[in-house]
């Protein structure tokens, strides 16, 4: 039997606490590769992908706070890149020490990956992906004034952010060589923040400025590398109906269709819960296969099909 193969998707919560220091991420990274390991020790091949929102947004702001001629700021897509180099590096290395704990030898490798996208996107002219640090509403006033170019958004009841455009992924333009690594054995670190955003000038790919969102780009890899799962994993047990009200209930198991119903009644918080369940949904659709969204701390009863949202055809 061939082994199966699964993609997961790392919410915020996998990478970032408060603490913002290259440590403490880092901490973080180690405590979610402990969970990520029960993927291998099920024998499934694993393809990680991973946020950038807090990180890339807080580059930004170093590259503008540093900006001279001899030094200056460099573009978002380029922080796109770099981020991705990152968080990569965090993540290669505590999956390698958390898999040779396991007795598992296995190589863990970062791709650099491009997410194509549309030039004529309506997203551009409309940011909405929050990046980079939360304000509060007393910051508002001066942050207006110093930024007046930016796009301010209350971010799901935590906070306001700088918002900029995050256009849906058309291609993932490294796809093939995610298969080959992938068919090596080797675990691939892809499309961290849902890919660069590039658009296609002929030959030549030119980057955008902008933020794809990574359960987008998570569902677009898992559909073109023909994963048989998709996981989101996030900090919550699974998907609620009425989230936050005295009658929420959680859904432990729903069709594609059905759970579409609720999104086109945008029953879903929009910059939280929606992008997964239409990113899952996507990919139920485009594949047969099913995916799951639940929490990183519950890997192994998700594994074993007793916690998270199942969303099946
Ligand atoms: N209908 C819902 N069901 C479950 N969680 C929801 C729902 N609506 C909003 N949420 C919130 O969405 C959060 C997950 O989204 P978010 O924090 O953006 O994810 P991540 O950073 O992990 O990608 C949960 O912690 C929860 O507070
Ligand atoms: N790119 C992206 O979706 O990042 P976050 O999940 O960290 O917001």
């Amino acid at each position: 039997m061939t082994k199966e193969r699964v993609v997961v998707a790392l919410g915020g919560n996998a990478i970032l606490s408060k603490d913002a220091s290259a440590k403490a991420q880092q901490k973080a990274v180690m405590k979610t590769s402990e969970s990520l390991v029960e993927f291998v020790k099920n024998d499934q091949d694993l393809i990680i992908t991973h946020g950038n929102g807090p990180q890339v947004g807080n580059l930004l702001l170093q590259q503008a706070a540093a900006n001279s001629k001899k030094n200056p700021a460099l573009p978002l897509d380029t922080c796109g890149a770099m981020t991705q180099g990152s968080i990569g590096y965090w993540f290669q290395n505590a999956m390698k020490e958390v898999l040779l704990k396991n007795g598992i030898n296995k190589q863990v490798v970062t791709l650099v990956t491009q997410t194509i996208v549309d030039k004529n996107d309506p997203a551009f002219s409309n940011p909405s992906k929050p990046i980079g640090p939360f304000y509060d509403k007393g910051e508002l006033n001066q942050l207006r004034q110093e930024h007046p170019d930016w796009t301010i958004v209350e971010d799901s009841g935590r906070g306001y952010r700088r918002a900029v455009p995050s256009p849906k992924p058309v291609e993932i333009n490294e796809y093939p060589a995610i298969e080959a690594i992938s068919n090596l054995g080797v675990i691939p670190i892809v499309a961290g923040g849902g890919g660069i955003p590039v658009v296609k000038d002929g030959n030549r790919l030119i980057g955008q400025e902008a933020v794809i969102d990574k359960d987008f780009g998570a569902s677009k890899i898992a559909q073109l590398v023909k994963a048989d799962k998709l996981f989101i994993l996030t900090s919550v047990g699974g998907v609620f109906y009425n989230f936050g009200k005295p009658n929420q209930k959680e859904i432990f198991d729903v069709t594609a269709d059905e759970i579409q119903k609720h999104i086109d009644n945008h029953e879903f918080a929009k910059g939280s819960m929606m992008p997964k369940v239409q990113a899952a949904v996507a990919f139920v659709k485009a594949s047969g296969k099913p995916a799951v969204i639940g929490a990183l701390d519950d890997v192994k009863e998700i594994i074993a099909g007793n916690k998270g949202t199942v969303i099946h055809k």
